[in-house]
């Protein structure tokens, strides 16, 4: 087991963003999060991260009680990738790569030709080989969207989260991410809008109004009952004859 959430939830301003999640992702598996806008996907996994404390429940990660955890020895771990990550400074795309070695280093472990090669490695994994001495402000949002996973596989995480990776990619990235998730063999828990993309993951849990409502195989939970229920659409299921892959057509209510 990687990490393992119980009970967990989040209250602000006196208002119950999430509660009662308990889920548990085992090593090399890949957790999907889906659930409407505002479901609290965003939430869980801030809390999984480590950057949210929960109002309630606890975390364990690989062992160890997240809350007393130092935050250099959780990114040793966890690689983090927001939603809308930005920054303001002056970096280059290097830069901001590079910054995913930091937990690995201090004094007595300087940069070194390893860093450079953990730094190169990501960058031609998600396509962005060439952009090294770009300035980050002139990425388009995909090509920063990708540096962004670039900077998470350069940390040499354990588990890897991701919070709607594939939003502003274009289908052959959206594709390319999905399938490098699939091919890492990393511990990911992912939050993806588009379900037939969840549909590649081994477990989906399902989000709705502040609770785990669901968790199990793509084909247990995304049935046509379930998505009209949580997403409040038709969905009607569809056979590919060309290998057999079975995909999601979604109709609104009043059509
Ligand atoms: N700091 C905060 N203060 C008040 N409300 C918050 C705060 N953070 C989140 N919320 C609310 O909590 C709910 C869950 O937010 P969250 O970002 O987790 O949802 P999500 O499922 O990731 O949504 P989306 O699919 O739109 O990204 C939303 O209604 C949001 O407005």
């Amino acid at each position: 087991m990687m990490i393992r959430a119980s009970d967990l939830g989040w209250r602000t301003r006196g208002k119950t963003i999430l509660q009662g999640a308990t889920l548990e992702v085992e090593k090399g598996e890949v957790l999907g999060l889906i659930g409407p806008n505002g479901s609290g996907k965003s939430t869980l996994l801030r809390m999984l991260a480590g950057l949210l404390k929960p109002s309630q429940g606890h975390i364990e990660l690989a062992g160890q009680e997240l809350a007393r955890m130092r935050q250099r020895d959780i990114a040793r771990i966890i690689a983090f990738v927001a939603q809308q990550a930005d920054t303001s400074d002056r970096i280059t795309v290097r830069d901001a790569v590079e910054l995913g070695r930091t937990p690995w280093l201090d004094a007595l472990r300087p940069w070194s030709e390893e860093d450079s090669r953990h730094v190169a490695n990501a960058l031609a994994t998600v396509e962005m080989q060439g952009f090294e001495t770009r300035d980050w402000i002139t990425l388009s949002g995909g090509e920063r969207q990708r540096v962004h996973i670039a900077r998470a596989l350069a940390q040499s995480p354990q588990l890897l989260l991701l919070d709607e990776p594939t939003n502003h990619l274009d289908i052959h990235h959206q594709l390319s991410i999905m399938r490098l998730i699939g091919q890492l063999g990393l511990t990911t828990v992912v939050a993806l809008h588009d379900l037939n993309q969840a549909m590649s993951c081994d477990r989906l849990g399902v989000l709705h109004q502040g609770r785990l409502i669901a968790l199990g195989s793509p084909a247990e939970i995304l049935t046509p009952d379930l998505l009209h229920c949580v997403f409040a659409v038709r969905a009607t299921e569809l056979i590919d004859p060309a290998d057999g892959t079975r995909v999601l057509r979604f109709l609104s209510m009043t059509s």
